[in-house]
């Protein structure tokens, strides 16, 4: 059986390795450009072997690379630049299929020293890796990871925040609030004789008069103010830089705007109405919830009161609290 010479094998692995393999002198002139750098580039190694890098990369950042390269030269250790900080150092086209997302190929590239004889560094090699897989599935990853938070604090029937973030914020609100000396007002409201509407019309009719409810609340408030479904068909809105004069504008919205609405399903129109409850924040109140519970009754208040309507509660120590 013949040996197949050593430099041939080695010269068909060069070729093959899904690696990128550059040698650069010091001056950055490349001595070896392998088969990977010969496809992805359309250069061949006769025409890169021999000059200078950056004759041929324009794209890359000459002193830049020159500064990372630096430890590999002088100190004789390899080096790392990952997709992370830079999507790639050679401007590769992307491979992979139209529909992902990627115009180029995503690159780690290792550099590190080659020894002469006298153990001195003359020239570094670069190990070019295509990482666009590993980058575009951790990228993706990310976008679902974010999409999951986002949705995590969505409620699905109205598109408005559920009740766990909407007080997660309200906490937050709260905290702020006892720091800042700008109105703000806690809004609860709560459709009326809402069991009525299921069992007349059914639960999905319910469903709907909750959603047209959400809309009408989006309507309604700033973008800065918050919206959150409380419970069922009860929700609260903390409404910023409004003191509880100014939120009575945005309650009396939402009640004509809900009394004006009509729902339909099926063969029935529905019409609602719905009742609200106000607070403003007063240094007083020791908690959010304590804050809360005075809006919760007002919305009392509104009921007890014949409904379709708002009421508001202010803040009295002495009182136990409430007014
Ligand atoms: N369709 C539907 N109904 C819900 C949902 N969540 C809660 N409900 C219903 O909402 C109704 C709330 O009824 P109650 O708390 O008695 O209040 P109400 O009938 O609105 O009466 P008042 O609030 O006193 O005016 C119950 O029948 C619940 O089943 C929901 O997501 N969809």
């Amino acid at each position: 059986m013949s040996e197949t010479p050593a430099t041939d094998w080695m010269q068909e692995l060069f070729s093959s390795i899904e690696v990128g393999i550059v040698v650069l002198d010091r001056a950055f002139t490349v001595e070896v450009w392998n088969q990977f750098m010969e496809n992805h580039s359309a250069l061949t190694s006769e025409a890169v072997c021999g000059d200078s890098l950056f004759t041929h990369f324009p794209e890359i950042d000459e002193k830049w690379l020159r500064a990372k390269a630096g430890p590999v030269f002088d100190l004789n250790t390899p080096v790392f630049l990952i997709w992370e900080q830079r999507q790639y150092l050679f401007k590769f086209g992307s491979t992979r299929p139209v529909t992902t997302s990627t115009e180029y190929m995503y690159q780690n590239v290792t550099m590190f020293p080659l020894l002469n004889a006298d153990k001195g560094v003359d020239r570094l090699c670069m190990l070019v890796y295509d990482v666009t897989d590993q980058a575009l599935g951790k990228t993706r990853v990310e976008q679902l990871n974010e999409e999951l938070k986002v949705m995590s604090r969505i409620d699905g029937l109205t598109g408005l925040y559920n009740r766990r973030y909407w007080q997660e914020r309200f906490d937050y609100t709260f905290k702020l609030a006892q720091r800042r000396n700008k109105p703000i007002t806690a809004l609860m409201l709560d459709i009326d004789h809402f069991k009525k509407v299921n069992d007349t019309y059914g639960h999905q009719a319910g469903d709907k008069v909750i959603q047209a409810l959400a809309q009408v609340i989006k309507k309604s408030v700033r973008e800065t103010d918050l919206a959150g479904r409380y419970g069922g068909e009860e929700f609260a809105i903390i409404l910023t830089d409004s003191d509880s004069t100014n939120a009575t504008k945005v309650a009396e919205r939402i009640r004509a705007l809900s009394e004006a609405e009509v729902v339909t399903h099926e063969d029935d129109t529905i019409r609602f109405t719905v009742s609200l409850g106000l607070a403003e924040y007063c240094p007083d109140c020791h908690s959010s919830m304590q804050w809360l519970e005075l809006a919760d009754q007002a919305l009392y208040d509104a009921k007890q009161n014949g409904r379709n309507q708002f009421c508001i509660r202010t803040y009295d120590a002495s009182q136990g609290g409430q007014r």
